[in-house]
């Protein structure tokens, strides 16, 4: 029995979960509840940041209780987040001005489209790559924000009067438990408005963007006190932020350059530690800050953004009725041998990394009758593996150090059917630590590092246990055929948005 912990509160795209953890990293109580999924027309994702702010609030209150702590027995408070989903609220009432765009929200691909015209020729797009590491699109924060600004009457008005502040859900959170307008580098490098060599909001960048320096939080390092919590855990400090896949990359101990970690959640993410040095790519991954801890100097990473993992799984439970729990995939999937031809390129959000093609939609092909739910079953998690295996062999491309083995975590991992495929598809093995939250070990990490709760990163490494393994089974001969016969598949997703598609 610890006399102190740490506590994280974890907000992914699917649930706010918030973790105890003690000196060992181990879970020592949880709360969790599920954000509801709001979709007002095809391609828009809403989420409602007062029920965030509300469901952040019990599942704290849950996880103390489970571990069966004393409130005052929690040292600091980490915070992390699904990254790039966008929230402006007025300060004076607290209230948001519209819902939260999610991430995976499509709505400004108009938008995107306008500014890449480049109208009057004056904006540099090589500029845009080298300063912020990421491509010009839908996802990122920039475009949610000047959706607001050209939607939500008087936002702009607001904005003059410095009434308002955006913030990704990190600095939300930190705002209703704090009171401080603040954000960490990791998150701010998904805006679109941040420079990563100098870890600032760039100017040029909000002229392009229109948009008003003054909303914006401030950006702190990784690890720090932000701010003191008043109303839950009152008098106990904040002091990790990390948006949840750089959490997750912290949690695996992932802290040194060569190192990497993929999550498997809503969407899937690899990340690969690039140390001290900015890398750009040559293959489609965006470049990133992986983490930086109080007054050091920033690690970077190269990331393999997948759009639709877990939410594949959820849609065919929500929108087909096929299974009735994620978890019931697995045996569905194991009821057939194959996948019976049949294969599934979710592009519900065009594809992301490494193609970047907002004109791909989701197709399902190589159907015939003999192709039934089972099969799509197996499809759609061999899809997972598959998109993987895309942003994986685009890291080993642009780094030239093949990784030897590749650590896992996020909601999908208790999958075996998918880790064994993962295993077969990649031919490098799959390995799963003993703590599979890394994404709230993360945080907690983060904040515990800042107030003297753990020492240093080489303490958090020794932490770092394996559970499982699955290694490659399928001959090279047997993996090169199926990813053949998925480039194909790919090939058929693309191209569909044009003209004739409905506008949103
Ligand atoms: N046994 C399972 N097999 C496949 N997918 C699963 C399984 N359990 C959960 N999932 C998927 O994992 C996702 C939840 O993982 P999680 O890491 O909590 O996501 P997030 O952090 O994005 O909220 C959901 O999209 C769900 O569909
Ligand atoms: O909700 P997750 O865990 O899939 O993560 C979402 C990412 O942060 C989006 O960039």
């Amino acid at each position: 029995m610890s006399d102190s912990y740490v506590l994280a509160i974890d907000n992914g795209t699917t649930s706010t979960r918030a973790i105890v953890f003690d000196r060992m990293g181990n879970k020592c109580g949880t709360g969790q509840l599920e954000t509801t999924q709001i979709f007002p027309h095809s391609g828009w994702v809403e989420h409602d940041p007062q029920e965030i702010w509300a469901n952040t609030k019990k599942v704290i209150e849950f996880a103390v209780e489970d571990a069966g702590v004393k409130p005052e027995q929690i040292r600091a408070i980490g915070i992390t987040n699904q990254r790039e989903t966008t929230v402006i609220w007025d300060k004076e009432t607290g209230l948001p001005l519209y819902n939260a765009i999610v991430w995976q929200d499509t709505r400004t691909q108009q938008l995107v489209d306008r500014l890449a015209a480049n109208a009057d020729g004056s904006f540099d797009f090589n500029k845009l790559k080298e300063k912020t590491g990421l491509p010009l699109a839908s996802y990122f924060s920039a475009t949610k924000i000047m959706w607001i600004f050209e939607n939500v009457p008087h936002a702009r008005k607001l904005a003059a009067h410095n009434k308002l502040a955006f913030g990704t859900i990190d600095s939300w959170l930190l705002w209703n438990l704090t009171g401080v307008h603040a954000t960490d580098v990791t998150n701010a490098s998904r805006t679109l408005l941040m420079n990563l060599h100098t870890l600032e909001w760039d100017a040029e960048l909000l002229r392009f963007f229109d948009i008003p320096q003054e909303i914006l939080p401030e950006i702190k390092s990784s690890s720090e006190i932000y701010g003191i919590s008043q109303e839950v855990l009152p008098g106990v400090p904040v002091s990790g932020i990390l948006g949840d896949q750089q959490a997750a990359t912290f949690g695996q101990a992932a802290f040194s350059s060569g190192e990497a970690k993929n999550t498997y959640g809503t969407g899937n993410f690899l990340i690969f530690n690039t140390g001290h040095d900015i890398v750009h790519s040559r293959n489609g991954l965006l470049t990133t800050v992986a983490y930086k801890l109080g007054e050091q100097p920033p690690n970077y990473a190269l990331e393999g953004s997948i759009a639709v993992t877990g939410s594949l799984i959820q849609w065919l439970r929500d929108n087909l009725g096929i299974i009735s729990s994620a978890s019931e995939i697995e045996e569905l999937a194991a009821s057939v041998e194959d996948n019976g031809g049949a294969y599934f390129v979710p592009a519900f959000s065009g594809l992301f990394a490494p193609h970047w093609r907002p004109d791909a939609r989701g197709v399902i092909v190589g159907l015939t009758r003999y192709v039934n739910k089972a099969h799509i079953a197996r499809a759609a998690l061999e899809a997972v593996a598959f998109q993987t295996r895309e942003v994986l062999d685009a890291t080993n491309a642009d780094t030239g150090l093949p990784l030897k083995e590749v650590r896992v975590d996020g909601g999908m991992i208790a999958n075996n059917l998918l880790m064994q495929f993962q295993a077969d598809i990649l031919g490098v093995p799959v390995v799963r630590p003993v703590i599979a939250e890394t994404t709230a070990l993360g945080a907690a990490y983060a904040a515990g590092l800042a107030v003297g709760y753990w020492q240093s990163t080489d303490e958090l490494r020794s932490l770092w246990q394996e559970q499982s393994r699955w290694e490659p089974r399928f001959s090279e001969e047997e993996r090169s055929r199926r990813l053949r016969v998925w480039n194909k598949a790919v090939e058929k997703s693309l191209n569909w948005v044009d003209i004739d598609s409905p506008q949103n």
